[in-house]
């Protein structure tokens, strides 16, 4: 079950979002890759920026349906932070990249299939 993670937890992971540590942008805000000191484990974290002007309601759609998503293949919700205006969501890290980096780009293993 995913569960609340504390922001000084999500800060250590990143090493305070560390530029570094930045896998990658979407719609709705900046990824970073992690690594909980608590177990080690690797993580994507996404923080939501405060420009999304519908930020909080995505947030919370995205959260209510990954939460009720379970399988292999898709990405597992490990928890999220909302605290003092504050939006995050901590992923398990994807090692290999995203599907769509596979689907659309020369270096994906399965461009040579289509
Ligand atoms: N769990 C993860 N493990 C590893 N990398 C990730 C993970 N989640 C996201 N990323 C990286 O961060 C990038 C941005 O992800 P994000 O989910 O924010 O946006 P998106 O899916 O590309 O677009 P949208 O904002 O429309 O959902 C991805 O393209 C990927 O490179």
């Amino acid at each position: 079950m995913p569960k609340e993670f504390q922001f000084q937890e999500l800060k250590k992971a990143t090493n305070n979002f560390d530029e570094k540590r930045k896998l990658g942008q979407g719609g709705y805000g900046v990824v970073y890759r992690g690594v909980l000191l608590e177990d080690n484990v690797e993580v994507a974290v996404k923080w939501f920026s405060r420009e999304s002007l519908k930020g909080e309601d995505d947030f919370l759609a995205e959260l209510t349906i990954i939460n009720r998503l379970r399988h292999k293949h898709l990405v597992r919700l490990l928890g999220w932070c909302h605290k003092n205006g504050k939006l995050l969501l901590v992923y398990e890290y994807m090692r290999k990249g995203s599907l769509d980096m596979h689907l659309f780009t020369e270096t994906g293993p399965s461009a040579a299939r289509f």
